[in-house]
């Protein structure tokens, strides 16, 4: 065997010293890992741009956190189905092909738009205190009432197709920073209404999930000071254009929020 040249020395030197940054960093490939992700526009990333071209009306962003997780881990496989407006009834019936027993992660947000997120934000924005409150105590009952029972089927259905995967289910923010101020924006009877909405679906959807076995990620505290309304950098559209980009994360809220609340559970 040759003596080892200078060169290939230095090489080999790089090559570990590499490996060893990388775990450091928590950023070695993940090989052998299969991952999915799933879900509504929280999870494909409406609202924080650079949407695929294959995704269509779907909006996949390659800044949402499933894209920035799957390019700093290398997984064997990536497949990202999550789709802008999609209720539980949309992830059983059109997401879940890509699962099967080799998946070993998966990632899910959904339940928002089943108790009518887009409907209830447009009361609470262009109506009255008391319709917003109205609006949200009906978004509330359906949480409370109706929403378990589909959370489980959609839940039942990955579990069945991905039996050996690790499922993390990703809450929801608060959207609305109480006491700051923002010129065109609402009051704070309405964005406590709307926050409270967003602490009765976390609440349930935390449950579901315990009891499937799966983990959830609670994003509320990773997002305080960065909601809309007075936090200096919120990570969360306010009222934008396009309209269906409003009150959604940022490329800033999968980076800063979503991403480490994922990682965390991974
Ligand atoms: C349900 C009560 C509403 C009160 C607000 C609660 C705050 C946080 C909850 C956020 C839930 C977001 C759910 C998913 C959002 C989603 O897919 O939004 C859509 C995005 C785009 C469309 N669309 O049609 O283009 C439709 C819906």
């Amino acid at each position: 065997m040759p003596r080892p040249t200078r060169a290939m020395s230095v090489a080999a030197l790089t090559a570990l010293l590499t490996l060893t940054t990388l775990s450091a960093a928590g950023s070695a490939s993940a090989a052998g890992v299969n991952y999915v992700a799933l879900g509504d526009s929280y999870a494909s990333g409406l609202g924080a741009g650079s949407y695929t071209a294959e995704s269509g009306s779907c909006k996949r962003s390659t800044n949402a956190y499933a894209y920035l997780w799957k390019n700093a881990h290398a997984p064997s496989s990536f497949a990202f189905t999550a789709c802008s407006g999609a209720r539980t009834d949309d992830v059983i019936n059109n997401q879940l092909s890509v699962l099967n027993s080799s998946t070993t992660l998966v990632s899910i947000s959904v339940g928002g738009n089943d108790a009518g997120f887009a409907s209830t934000m447009q009361t609470c924005v262009l109506d009255s205190d008391s319709a917003c409150i109205n609006a949200v105590e009906t978004a509330k009952a359906y949480a409370n009432n109706t929403l378990p029972g589909k959370l489980d089927q959609v839940y039942a259905a990955i579990h069945a197709k991905a039996p050996n995967a690790r499922v993390v289910v990703l809450g929801y923010p608060h959207l609305y920073k109480i006491g700051g101020s923002c010129i065109f924006g609402i009051g704070d009877t309405k964005r406590k209404a709307i926050n409270s909405a967003a602490d009765v679906l976390d609440g349930v959807i935390a449950k579901r999930a315990a009891n499937a076995g799966f983990a959830f990620g609670d994003v509320r505290s990773i997002f305080t000071e960065h909601e809309i309304c007075g936090s200096a950098t919120t990570w969360l559209n306010s009222t934008t254009f396009p309209i269906e980009e409003s009150y959604h994360p940022k490329a800033s809220g999968h980076s800063g929020g979503y991403l480490p609340v994922f990682s965390a559970q991974v």
